[in-house]
């Protein structure tokens, strides 16, 4: 298996406080990550970290075979799109594409040239007199155009309607299916996260409280209800709980059958089980890596 990200105790504080602590996960190759986790969580400082734009304070750190920021051929292999779409305003779309040619050693213009004329970018426009959405778009062509092996993504349709969202996530799948690229993408989407992602990382308080693909997690993890005892069955381990007086839900994992009958299992959503992982924060939980 080869490996797009790889991180073992990996951690940047800033100041006394810690951005990212503790961070060990593996990302195989040729899959679409979500990263997803409350505002503040360290998603972006951990795509950050991938990009070689932050060194680590604590742990390492391998994107690619590679250790992010280490000269231009790790800078070859990483495509990264910031948060807010980051394009230069007082730049053509034009000027854009020229500079990437000329930073970027595999950069490839044709595919940037039909990209830019099929979304309809008027390269003769400024890049602060298009829409969020286009802008957007710039932004990765830019990212594809210089054809990485990973595509590093934060939050990149945070300022797309609903339209333009669908659109730019099935022309990211498509690029994804013909450069067979992998990608790392964060979003509070869960929704628009689960259509186009095969991997999934919550990371909650500056920890990662679960990661692995998304079928194996929604195979293992289910929601109990029964009748209030001392406990969750056996083979069940909590992510969240919630009582009335005669009844409990669990959210688990399950790590066995549930032969108990007072029990019933249903299954989860990716949302479900995303939002059972941010509020289980109370306790330091250890992190869950299912490979
Ligand atoms: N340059 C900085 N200086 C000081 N603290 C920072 C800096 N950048 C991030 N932080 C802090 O590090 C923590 C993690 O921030 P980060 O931006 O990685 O979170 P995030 O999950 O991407 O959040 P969001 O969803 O809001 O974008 C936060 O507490 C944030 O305040």
């Amino acid at each position: 298996m080869t490996t797009t990200l790889s991180a073992r105790g990996l951690g940047r504080k800033y100041g006394k406080r810690w951005a990212l602590a503790g961070c060990t996960l593996e990302i195989p190759a040729g899959h679409v990550t979500g990263l997803v986790g409350p505002n503040g969580a360290g998603k972006s400082t951990l795509l950050n970290l991938a990009a070689g734009m932050l060194a680590p304070s604590a742990g390492r750190i391998e994107v690619c075979g590679g250790r992010p920021g280490s000269g231009t051929a790790q800078l070859a292999k990483v495509g990264y799109v910031a948060q807010d779409t980051p394009t230069y305003a007082g730049m053509t779309v034009a000027e854009h594409l020229r500079l990437g040619a000329r930073l970027n050693p595999r950069w490839d213009a044709a595919l940037a040239a039909e990209r830019i004329a099929r979304l309809g970018l008027d390269p003769g426009k400024r890049a602060g007199k298009l829409s969020g959405g286009q802008r957007a778009q710039l932004a990765l062509t830019l990212g594809i155009a210089k054809r990485p092996e990973v595509l590093l993504l934060d939050e990149p349709v945070a300022a797309l309607d609903p339209l333009a969202r669908r659109e730019f996530l099935q022309d990211l799948m498509a690029v994804v299916v013909e450069q067979g690229v992998s990608v790392v993408l964060s979003s509070h989407l869960v929704s628009d996260l689960e259509r186009v992602c095969d991997h999934l990382v919550v990371l909650v308080e500056s920890q990662v409280r679960v990661a692995g693909p998304l079928d194996d997690l929604l195979a293992t993890h289910r929601r109990l209800t029964g009748p209030r005892r001392d406990g969750p069955p056996p083979g069940a381990e909590v992510v969240t709980e919630s009582h009335t007086e005669r009844q409990s839900t669990y959210v688990a994992r399950l790590t066995g059958p549930v032969h108990d009958p007072a029990w019933t299992a249903g299954e989860l959503g990716v949302e479900d089980l995303v939002l059972a992982y941010m509020g289980s924060g109370a306790t330091a939980r250890p992190a869950l890596e299912v490979l």
